[in-house]
C-alpha cells in the first residue's frame, strides 16, 4: 500500500511539556484517516507540526518519500500538502467564489509571477481558476451562493467554503482540523459524503475530530493518542473495542480497563 505521509518517531516539548511524544505512524495514499483522542492529548500539536506552524523538537515527517521535517508551512503548501484550521479563516469581504478562487492562486502554479510575466496565458489560468473554483462550490453544495460575500454565509457553509478553498490547490493531502466544529448531525452528515468524495478523488485526507460519529462513519483508519503518545491504530472496528482507548475516554487507566474487559 502506497504511504502518502510517515512520522518517524516525532516529539514536540513545550519547555518541560511533551505535548507530543515520539509518535510514528503511516498514512496510506488511500482513503481516509482520522487522529482522535480527549483534550489536551496533543491532536492540533500534531496538526502543526506535520504543516510546517511548528518544527518538531525530533523526529522525522516524510511527505511522498521526501523530508519535509522542519520546512515552513508554504513550502509545505506548495508540495501538495494543505490544511484547514480549528476555527474558520476566510476572507470575509470577497465574494465566496473569490475565497476559493484565492487558494487556486495561494498554493497553485498560477502565481502573481506568472500572472504579471505571461498576460496571454495568464488569462487562460485565470479562466481555469474560475472553472476549477465553481466545480468546487458545486461538489460542495456552495453553487447558488457563488456571488454571496462569504461573511454573509451562515457557519456550517462558511466551514464548507474552508474545504473548498483548500482543495482549490489540488491537495495530494489535505488535513482537515476538527471540520465538525460547531456542525448540527445534518451538517455533519453531510460533511462526512464530502469527505468521503474527496478521498476517492485521490487525494488522501487526514483529520483530527471530536465527532465520534463522524469519525467513525468516515474514517478507514484511525490513530488514537492521549498524553502525546499513540495508545493504538487499527479499523473504527478495531478503535472502538480497543482497551487502551476506552480507557483514555473514560480517564480510566488501560491497565484497569483492560483487567475489567
Ligand atoms: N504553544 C504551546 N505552548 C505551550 N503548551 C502548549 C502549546 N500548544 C499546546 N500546548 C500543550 O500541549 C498539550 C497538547 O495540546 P494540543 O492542543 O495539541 O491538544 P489537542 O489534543 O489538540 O487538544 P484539543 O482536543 O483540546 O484541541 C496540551 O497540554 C497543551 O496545553
Amino acid at each position: 500500500m502506497t504511504r502518502r505521509l510517515r512520522l518517524e518517531g516525532v516529539t514536540r516539548r513545550f519547555g518541560g511539556l511533551v505535548a507530543v511524544d515520539n509518535v510514528s505512524f503511516a498514512v496510506p495514499a488511500q482513503g481516509v484517516t482520522a487522529v482522535i483522542g480527549p483534550n489536551g492529548a496533543g491532536k492540533t500539536t500534531l496538526f502543526n507540526l506535520i504543516s510546517g506552524f511548528l518544527p518538531p523538537s525530533s523526529g522525522q515527517i516524510i511527505f511522498e518519500e521526501e523530508d519535509i521535517t522542519g520546512l515552513p508551512p508554504a513550502r509545505i503548501a506548495a508540495r501538495g500538502l494543505v490544511r484547514t484550521f480549528q476555527l474558520v479563516r476566510l476572507f470575509e469581504d470577497l465574494s465566496v467564489l473569490d475565497n476559493v478562487k484565492v487558494g487556486c492562486h495561494l498554493h497553485g502554479k498560477a502565481g502573481l509571477f506568472s500572472a504579471l510575466l505571461r498576460p496571454a496565458s495568464a488569462r487562460r489560468e485565470e479562466a481555469e481558476v474560475e472553472n476549477r473554483a465553481r466545480e468546487l462550490l458545486a461538489f460542495t453544495g456552495l453553487a447558488a451562493l457563488a456571488e454571496e460575500p462569504a461573511s454573509s454565509l451562515p457557519y456550517g457553509r462558511q466551514r464548507l467554503l474552508e474545504l473548498a478553498r483548500a482543495m482549490a490547490a489540488g491537495p495530494r493531502l489535505i488535513l482537515l482540523d476538527e471540520p465538525a466544529a460547531g456542525l448540527n448531525a445534518e451538517e455533519s452528515a453531510a460533511l462526512s459524503r464530502i469527505i468521503r468524495r474527496i478521498a476517492e478523488t485521490g487525494t488522501t485526507v487526514l483529520l483530527v475530530e471530536h465527532d465520534m460519529t463522524l469519525v467513525m462513519n468516515t474514517a478507514d483508519r484511525i490513530v488514537a493518542v492521549d498524553f502525546g503518545r499513540k495508545i493504538a491504530e487499527g479499523t473504527p472496528a478495531q478503535i472502538r473495542s480497543d482497551p487502551a482507548v476506552i480507557a483514555a475516554y473514560l480517564g480510566a487507566p488501560a491497565s484497569k480497563e483492560a483487567a475489567h474487559g
